[in-house]
């Protein structure tokens, strides 16, 4: 990497930086991995970080409690596995100094601080130009990458969404988006109102239960909820072992009769399936199916009374139910 000569700071025009190499843009575990495996093959890249620091989704907008919902061998990166003391979920810490050991085994060492602005291809020249503001404290200062090569590892669920929602401006309890959650303690015997039933959505319910807390839930369209595990087998890995040989559909029969004999008709607890089977419905409208870590045993009950004192917000798609216990 060197810096074009005729370009200078004192100038107007943002420096422009010359990438021998990829530019990645995101140091979460895509970015990471991606990096990792340029390293290996000799080749020089270069990896941009708005946050100052690596899987700053993991580090600073998670709840305390978060644990990896599938196996731990689904989620570790290249050449690099879990320790084996860890535990089959390993835990939020454990995940993040997992990527630590990660990003120091590689010797990788990302450009924090560096927000990408735009990235635009030049047909002209065939190169990426990543336009970037860098801060340092209050020094705020642009740089224009010309690389070959962009990866965008920034990650599925990294903007986070609240709903604009008629009246709450008036509402007088608390606020906050899931991403902001931590811990139910705050919660102790309060109403909160959980808006969406992700993962999150279902986890983040619980979490309350286990403080006193009265959490209600608002799920708005049908959701695929799965045992985490069967006999003892995470589904996930299941239904991947079942897919090596039979059909999707056929999978997702098995799957759901499998759901049914360990948690029985979702009726029960004022939830609808989708008529589209699980994997179906990831594979064809990215809907990850939520996996049920005890939020159903609490048998929440519904109502839509909106006179809860605080509000979680979860983020995505379609229509409108409310639960609470
Ligand atoms: N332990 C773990 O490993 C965890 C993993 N995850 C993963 O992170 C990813 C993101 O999950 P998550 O944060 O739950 O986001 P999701 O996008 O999966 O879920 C958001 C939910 O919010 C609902 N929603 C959105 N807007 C509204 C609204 N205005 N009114 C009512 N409901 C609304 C959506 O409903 P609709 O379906 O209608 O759009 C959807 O059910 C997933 O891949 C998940 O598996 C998340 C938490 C824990
Ligand atoms: O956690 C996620 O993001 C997932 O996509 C999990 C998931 C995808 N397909 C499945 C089938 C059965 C259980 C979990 C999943």
């Amino acid at each position: 990497m060197f810096s074009f000569p005729f370009s200078n700071q004192d100038f107007l025009e943002p420096r422009c930086v010359w990438v021998n190499g990829p530019v990645i843009v995101g140091a979460g575990p895509s970015g990471l991995a991606a990096a990792a495996g340029l390293k290996e093959q000799g080749v020089p890249y270069v990896l941009l970080e708005r946050a100052d620091c690596i899987a700053s989704l993991w580090q600073k907008r998670t709840y305390d409690r978060l644990k990896l919902h599938l196996p731990k061998q689904f989620y570790h990166l290249p050449k690099f596995p879990f320790p084996e003391h860890y535990p089959e979920y390993p835990n939020k810490k454990q995940f993040i100094d997992y990527l630590e050991s990660y990003a120091n085994h590689f010797n990788i060492k990302p450009q924090f601080n560096e927000c990408v602005e735009s990235a635009k291809y030049d047909e002209g020249c065939r190169l990426w130009r990543v336009k970037i503001v860098s801060t340092n404290g209050s020094t705020r200062s642009e740089v224009e990458y010309i690389c070959q090569w962009l990866v965008v590892a920034t990650g599925e669920n990294v903007e986070r969404v609240m709903p604009e929602i008629e009246g709450l401006q008036n509402f007088g309890g608390e606020v906050i988006h899931a991403s902001d959650y931590k811990s139910g303690e705050n919660f102790r015997w309060k109403n909160v109102l959980v808006v969406g039933c992700g993962n999150s959505g279902m986890e983040v319910s619980l979490d309350p239960c286990n403080h006193d807390a009265k959490p209600s839930m608002v799920v708005r369209s049908s959701v695929h909820v799965l045992p985490r595990e069967i006999r003892g087998k995470s589904s996930f890995e299941l239904a991947m072992l079942m897919l090596k040989w039979l059909p999707v559909w056929l999978v997702d029969k098995i799957l759901l009769f499998l759901t049914w004999m360990i948690l029985g008709k979702i009726e029960k607890y004022s939830l609808k399936r989708p008529s589209v089977g699980p994997l179906e419905l990831k594979n064809t409208q990215r809907k990850t199916p939520v996996l049920d870590i005890g939020a159903l045993e609490k048998r929440f009950s519904f109502s839509f009374s909106f006179s809860f004192f605080f509000f979680f917000f979860f983020f995505c798609s379609s229509s409108c139910w409310l639960m609470r216990n």
